[in-house]
């Protein structure tokens, strides 16, 4: 492939061009565009870099102009910062490179570091860090080490306009981090639908349901995955070649779920000349049929329980990334249940077919209540000819910031702590011996009651009015009847309880702002507890120097995760509360020893 293929020309480069204001929103605004192009950019590597993650980099200068771009075109491929630095060529010299996500010294390789450093770029944005832990913070520490100044989104600044730059580095790498927290790959399910809901009709024919333009971006789909999963089923009825066909990127394996192992001896999955199969069923099964698949060279791989789950594990430690499942609804309602699926891909077309039995995108989830469906978060809609493609994701992207926070993050949060030598204390459960770090530990705490600022009261627990706070101001009985009830619960179990089923099953009532103030609503609490009780207090200030963690293995935003893929923030807020009385006290010394 031609350089100039990598390296984005000049109409690009023009487009690209930004004003540059001398206030600290145009900043971000010229930042957060820089950085989205180089997710734009990354986002070019989908499907030929896997396993490795699809980088971006754009150089510009002080003036806002773009002088070199570029993006990693395949594995072991010059890094995208090298290609940016040689595009842009003599302009380097002190201007800003904007990198979707931190490179990865893969094996010693320090290309995009020496790159940038040799080119005197003299400041660095960075998207996110490295999902790995391993990787993550060591290019950011050798760019600083160079003098090179170093900024990372939502760490070293923060707006609206810089969340949303960062949002889209992450769902340009979805699947990297998604590998990189949850030990299964980032599945996609992938579907066509008429409008009234049907994959086939009753008789299981299903082609076509979508465009010829809908179905060459499926291509695409495929082009970007690893692998393309469909049922036993599917296999009958479709007898499907599951190729990529759009002309480029690569095709990806094609993998067969049946329990029966009764499938066609004739079948396109079983020619396997230019792409390979590898069908996945139970132990035993069919032991003749394994062996035909066999010599006709398909993969045939057993399990115990043949179930999404283990299937997708199995594929995790294979080294796959990224997976799209284009099966009919009985294995897609396994693969939902069993929590592996993580976006869905809708293409709905502009057809009606009827049938009481023909089949749909998603069967039995054996859920009763409409206030039980799954809703998709990050939802977007396009028009592919005359259909509509609906996509969203299923589980939020996790959240890099780092968990048990970075060197240098922790220095920032708390300047006590030793980034070399950090130890780590975790807490979680109330008997535990750091227990009554936790919320649920039963230190009432005086807290203003609902707006009225002046009216005090009572609070069990830092969760019960935690929990409350999330009714408090809305203009409705029921939410005030939430907040009262929270407040004379019995335990902070059952606070946490009425709070969060309250807050899933009557949306409504919860603040429209909670967001965007729980984090402070907690610290106050928590400032609060601290502050009242001195044994507390002074318990938190014995552990200066060491990282805190709530060990909640399932809240993966207050606490830390089973595997550290939580973002800790009950931890981090102890942490910056130890700060603050830490330089009180060093203040209040300082005036002692001044008197
Ligand atoms: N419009 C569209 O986007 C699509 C339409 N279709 C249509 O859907 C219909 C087929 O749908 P459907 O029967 O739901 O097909 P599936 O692709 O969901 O296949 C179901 C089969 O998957 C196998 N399987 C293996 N493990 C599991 C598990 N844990 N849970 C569930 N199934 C498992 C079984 O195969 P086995 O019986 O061999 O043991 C099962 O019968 C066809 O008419 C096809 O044309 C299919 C895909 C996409
Ligand atoms: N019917 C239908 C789809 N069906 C899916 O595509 C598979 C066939 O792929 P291939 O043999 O490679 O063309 C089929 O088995 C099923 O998984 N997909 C769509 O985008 N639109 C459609 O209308």
């Amino acid at each position: 492939m031609a350089l100039t293929l990598r390296v984005c020309s000049s109409p690009l480069i023009c487009r690209a061009t930004l004003a540059t204001g001398d206030n600290g929103r145009n900043h971000h605004a010229n930042d957060a565009a820089f950085i989205r192009r180089a997710a734009d950019l990354a986002e070019m590597s989908a499907g030929v870099t896997s396993p490795h993650p699809n980088f971006g980099c754009v150089i510009a200068t002080s003036s806002g102009k773009v002088t070199g771009e570029g993006y990693l075109y395949a594995q072991g491929t010059k890094p995208a910062e090298a290609l940016a630095v040689e595009a842009a060529g003599e302009s380097c010299r002190g201007s800003t490179a904007y990198l979707n996500m931190e490179p990865g010294d893969c094996h010693g390789d320090h290309t995009a570091v020496s790159a940038l450093v040799q080119a005197g770029i003299g400041r660095v944005v960075v998207g996110i860090r490295h999902p790995l832990k391993h990787l993550r913070g060591s290019a950011i520490r050798e760019l600083r080490s160079h003098g090179i100044e170093v900024s990372v989104l939502g760490e070293d600044f923060q707006s609206k306009v810089l969340e949303e730059a960062r949002k889209s580095c992450l769902l340009v790498n979805a699947p990297l981090i998604h590998r990189a927290c949850s030990r299964v790959p980032f599945s996609v399910l992938k579907y066509a639908m008429t409008l009234d809901g049907k994959i086939a009709a009753s008789s299981g024919h299903a082609a076509w349901i979508s465009s010829k333009l809908s179905r060459t971006r499926v291509f695409e789909l495929r082009g970007r995955s690893d692998a393309v999963i469909v049922g036993g089923n599917t296999v009958r009825q479709d007898d499907p070649r599951l190729t990529a066909r759009h002309g480029h990127g690569h095709t990806p394996t094609r993998i067969v779920m049946t329990q029966s192992l009764d499938l066609p001896e004739k079948a396109n999955l079983w020619d396997v000349s230019e792409v390979s199969t590898i069908v996945a069923t139970q132990r035993g099964a069919r032991k003749s049929f394994q062996k035909y698949l066999a010599s006709k060279g398909v993969e045939v791989v057993e399990f115990d329980m043949l179930n999404p789950r283990e299937v997708m594990e199995y594929f995790h430690l294979r080294g796959y990334l990224s997976i799209l499942w284009e099966c009919g609804g009985t294995l897609a309602a396994s693969a939902i249940s069993s929590g592996v699926i993580h976006k869905v891909v809708a293409f709905v077309a502009p057809k009606i077919i009827g049938g009481r039995q023909a089949p749909s995108p998603v069967g039995d989830l054996g859920m009763v209540e409409m206030t039980q469906a799954l809703n998709l978060i990050n939802v977007c809609y396009e028009q592919v000819g005359p259909d509509m493609l609906v996509s969203g994701f299923l589980q939020p992207i996790p959240d890099l910031l780092p968990v048990i926070p970075s060197e240098d993050a922790t220095f920032e949060i708390d300047p006590s702590v030793n980034p070399f030598e950090s130890s780590i204390i975790f807490f979680y459960k109330t008997w535990d011996l750091y227990g009554s770090f936790s919320n649920f530990s039963p230190h009432p705490i005086r807290m203003p009651y609902g707006e009225e600022n002046d009216d005090y009261r009572t609070w069990s627990s830092v969760e019960h009015y935690y929990q409350a706070s999330k009714f408090v101001g809305v203009e409705n009985p029921l939410a005030h009847d939430c907040v009262e009830n929270i407040r004379t619960a019995r335990s902070p179990e059952e606070a946490a309880l009425i709070g969060r089923s309250k807050q899933r099953q009557q949306p409504e009532l919860v603040r429209e702002d909670w967001e965007d103030v729980k984090i402070e609503v907690m610290y106050m609490a928590l400032k609060c507890k601290f502050s009242t009780y001195p044994h507390l207090k002074s318990m938190l200030l014995s552990t200066a120097g060491s990282v805190l963690v709530e060990a909640s293995p399932h809240d993966l935003f207050w606490g830390g995760g089973r595997d550290g893929e939580g973002l800790n923030y009950l931890g981090r807020l102890l942490m910056q509360l130890r700060s603050e009385y830490i330089s009180e006290s060093s203040v209040s010394a300082e005036n002692a020893s001044l008197a």
